[in-house]
């Protein structure tokens, strides 16, 4: 199979990221949490789920020149103040390498500038050319925060498409989560998605050993029978706009709000049939935040594309080149949401064009 070493290594550092999450989340401080620039939370687990990814993929793949993309970098680590934060993350980093014994293979325990390094091996820029790896060690870090998804989405970028992706979603129940909204605290939860190009999207428990289940998007056909996932957070997707597309396609279920890149994994094994995307005015979408669920979502049998029906084009840098968002659905429902979008924006403008 193509990508093998590269599919091993990435499934093996996105799930030794996702047991530090894991930890943090059951033990969050609120002096864990700090806000960036941009006023966005971030976490001490964001940082070391960074570096823990990082190392990982630099130990497992040291025949290939590296460069990752990544969310976090470490200026306001560096900052007068942030030395007990840093103590932390590198002690969590630590931590998880030694339950897989990697600290030994990774030059003994890691100093805090050995962790400053790592998490600014993310600091690639991506592009059309040559191999980028392309990280977010929390997507849905509000999700995390609130004890709900999250995501530890890494892929692969080869000549500015996407040839690997793995989701790791320690919350997200091993069965599907329709009409599960209020499952019971004590369900199986933790499923780890991969997909390579032409190889279709397997799952898996994370942190088990038992076998991998390949998984289809929905085969729904009927708009009236599909259920739509968006964000959880109206400030990162407008929700009257997906329910106006929604009630042009007659969709009868309420949406799905669900934190992350778990949606396109949820999709991918036909938890629900489409996803709706719109964020406000703007928003320049992060390629981190769509090419792990993307190729999971296609190699399922899915469609990702922007608004207007042209596909996620990743090769631009770091950012997405679109403005008017993002939808996916089955080849079946494609066209019929297509119209609908294409309708409700229309509407949409036409009534602010009118105040
Ligand atoms: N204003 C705005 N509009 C649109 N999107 C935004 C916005 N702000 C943030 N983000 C990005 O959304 C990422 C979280 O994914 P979701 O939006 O799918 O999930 S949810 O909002 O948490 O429900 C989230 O990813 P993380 O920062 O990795 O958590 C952000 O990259
Ligand atoms: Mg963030
Ligand atoms: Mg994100
Ligand atoms: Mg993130």
């Amino acid at each position: 199979m193509a990508y093998e070493k590269e599919l091993d290594a990435a499934k093996k550092a996105a799930s030794l990221a996702a047991r530090l999450c894991q930890k943090v989340q059951k033990a969050l401080l609120q002096s864990d949490v700090q806000s960036k620039s941009d006023k966005s939370p971030v976490t001490v687990a964001d940082y070391g789920s960074q570096a823990v990814v990082s190392l990982v993929l630099e130990r497992e793949l040291t025949s290939e020149p590296f460069s990752l993309v990544a969310e976090e970098d470490s200026a306001d680590l560096r900052k007068d103040g942030s030395e007990d934060i840093l103590q932390r993350i590198t002690k969590l980093v630590n931590d998880t390498l030694a339950t897989e014994d990697l600290t030994k293979a990774i030059d003994s325990t890691l100093t805090t500038d050995d962790l400053l390094r790592a998490t600014d091996c993310g600091t690639s820029e991506g592009g059309p050319n040559g191999r980028h790896w392309v990280l977010d060690p929390i997507d849905g870090t509000k999700g995390f925060l609130r004890g709900d998804q999250y995501a530890v989405a890494l892929g692969l970028l080869e000549e500015g498409k996407v040839v690997l992706g793995v989701l790791a979603c320690p919350n997200l129940p091993l069965t599907s989560i329709a009409g599960n909204k209020n499952s019971s605290s004590s369900e199986e939860t933790g499923c780890l998605f991969y997909a390579t190009i032409g190889s279709g999207t397997y799952m898996q428990p994370l942190d088990s050993k038992s076998d991998p289940v390949k998984v289809h998007v929905s085969s729904v056909e009927n708009p009236e029978e599909a259920s739509f996932f968006e964000s959880f957070e109206g400030a990162h997707s407008l929700h009257d706009l997906s329910s106006s597309i929604a009630s042009k396609l007659g969709v009868k279920a309420p949406p799905v709000r669900i934190d992350s890149q778990a949606k396109y994994g949820a999709l991918s094994r036909g938890d629900g049939a489409i996803y709706l995307r719109f964020p406000h005015k703007g928003y320049r979408e992060k390629i981190w935040d769509h090419v792990a669920g993307a190729i999971v979502v296609t190699e399922a049998g899915g469609i990702v594309t922007d608004a207007g029906g042209k596909p996620l084009d990743f090769s631009k840098g770091k950012y997405l080149d679109l403005d008017t968002g993002i939808i996916v659905a089955n080849e079946k429902l494609m066209p019929l949401l297509l119209k609908a979008v294409r309708d409700s924006i229309a509407e949409q403008e036409k009534a602010s064009s009118s105040l």
